[in-house]
């Protein structure tokens, strides 16, 4: 452990977090490394800061206290030491294990990769966890945005976000279409055209196993009922498909007690309703139209059906798959209706990393838009809490963003040390002071009668509120 880092000293007062054998020890002072973020980062963080501190004195009168400790990334790592995302920077985030941190800055189409998807990678953060649940006053474009409660597992360190790109009109590019052209397409219909792009998407069976083996884990420990496998799979099979498969095999190979699919769950169900079913109608009933399609198609249906009544029919059958986690999946497309028009089927959504990007804005605007959106960015031993949204330039310096999803991710980070008594003070606290319509400008141009407040002034109505 360094004494400083990027030059700024480690708090005298405190002590790191460790972990061993798989569990964190959390120390009554822990030091906490925080990144403020670009932008609307800077404003959010004083503000989030100050309601933190104020929830950890109220909840424990002294005796735990956080000792925060700044370390750099994004303009202002680069304005102090000419670098974006320093060295020291990500070890302080490995050396400390929990950390926090504002957006940061990422230019379109040129100029640096992401620091927030490097820092992901760098520390192989594999899990971003958003949860998306309504509190109580918040404004929504929905009727019933209560009904939405889901905890998005995203696979945070591969898809198009490993950042294997090629220019359009460089030689390295050439060099990959005329690969592909010359000598994988050669010979068929399919060619790539000269003044493209690429961009890789890698989807491997680690990234995915275990991305969603945390999902059916979580889904066990908080007594979630289903687990929904999001993918592209009917165009891109095999990236997004083969997620889907291997999401499958980590459930019913690592899991088989606690779950069951959807299909075993027909199979199962059908045969309930009529112990004489034969496979063969049970097939159909699996697969209706089954007799138009090919034969071949037919026989691993009907094979399937026998298949799982002999493996899973004692243990899952009689109803008993009725108590067990539904692991079912979606086509990414169709999520996004799906959690507007039948929120309630949904509990736990594990995908890869672009679906997750897209989907977690799209179910943060229906319980209220990126003001409340937290998130949680998790490794094995280390975990990086951060919000759902970005930097919101035009909004920077000015105190008037929504700092509530900051200080939501922080609600996840002190659930996550076990200091669940600040964090239940920080989130009653946000859903009285909106309940009291005191809000940023976000929520205040959805509702009637509500006072708009700046963001420092938020912070302070929820310290009085606690
Ligand atoms: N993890 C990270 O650090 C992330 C970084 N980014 C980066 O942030 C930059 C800006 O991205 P952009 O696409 O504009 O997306 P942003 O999420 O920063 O902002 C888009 C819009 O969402 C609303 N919004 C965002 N944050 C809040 C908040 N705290 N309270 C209320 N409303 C909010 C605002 O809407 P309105 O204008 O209607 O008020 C804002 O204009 C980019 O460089 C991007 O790469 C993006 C996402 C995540
Ligand atoms: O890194 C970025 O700039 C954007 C990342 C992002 O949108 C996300 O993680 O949700
Ligand atoms: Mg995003």
């Amino acid at each position: 452990m360094q004494t400083s880092y990027n030059g700024i000293a480690v708090p005298t007062e405190g002590k790191a977090i460790e972990y061993t054998n798989g569990k964190f020890t959390v120390p009554d002072n822990p030091i906490i490394p925080y990144i403020e973020g670009d932008g609307t980062g800077r404003d959010i963080w004083k503000a989030s800061q100050r309601v933190f501190d104020a929830a950890v004195e109220k909840a424990y009168g002294g005796k735990r206290k956080v000792n925060w400790f700044e370390v750099l990334a994004g303009e202002k790592a680069y304005r102090q030491t000419q670098n974006w995302l320093p060295d020291d920077t990500v070890k302080a985030t490995v050396d400390f294990r929990v950390s926090i941190k504002g957006p940061l800055t990422t230019p379109v189409g040129g100029g640096i990769r992401s620091l927030n998807v490097a820092l992901r990678q760098l520390m192989d953060l594999y899990q971003c966890v958003r949860p998306v649940k309504y509190y109580q006053g918040v404004p929504s474009p929905v009727k019933h945005p209560e009904k939405l409660d889901v905890v998005l597992f995203r696979e945070n360190t591969e898809d198009i976000y490993a950042g294997i790109e090629f220019r359009e009109g460089t030689p390295e590019v050439k060099q990959v279409i005329d690969f592909f052209n010359d000598t994988m397409l050669k010979g068929g219909k399919k060619k790539i055209r000269t003044d493209s792009g690429i961009g890789i998407k890698p989807i491997s069976i680690t990234g995915s196993k275990r991305l969603v083996r945390a999902a059916i884990q979580f889904a066990i420990a908080n007594g979630r009922k289903t687990v929904t496998l999001v993918h592209k799979g009917n165009i891109q099979k095999f990236t997004e498909g083969a997620f889907r498969e291997w999401g499958y095999e980590v459930a019913t190979e690592e899991f088989r007690d606690q779950v069951v699919t959807e299909r075993e769950s027909w199979i199962l169900g059908n045969l309930e309703s009529n112990p004489n079913l034969t496979p063969e109608e049970n097939a159909a009933l699996v697969e209706p139209g089954i007799e138009f399609a090919p034969k071949e198609f037919g026989d691993s249906v009907i094979a399937e059906i026998k298949d799982v009544i002999a493996k899973v029919g004692a243990t899952h059958g009689n109803g008993k798959w009725k108590s067990k986690i539904m692991v079912n999946d979606r086509i990414a497309d169709s999520i996004f209706q799906q959690i507007i028009i039948r929120p309630s089927d949904y509990s736990v959504l594990a995908t890869t990393n672009l679906n997750g990007d897209y989907i977690s804005d799209a179910a943060a605007a229906q319980v209220g838009g990126l003001g409340i959106a937290p998130g949680a960015n998790i490794g094995d031993g280390f975990a990086c809490f951060e919000a759902t949204h970005g930097t919101a330039p035009k909004y920077a310096d000015l105190d008037v963003i929504n700092p509530g999803s900051v200080m939501l991710s922080g609600v996840m980070m002190f659930d996550f040390l076990g200091w669940s008594e600040a964090a239940r003070l920080i989130e009653n606290s946000m859903e009285k002071t909106i309940q009291q319509k005191f809000v940023t400008y976000d929520f205040e141009r959805q509702m009637q009668g509500a006072t708009k407040v700046k963001t420092s002034e938020f912070a302070s109505k929820m310290i009085e509120n606690m």
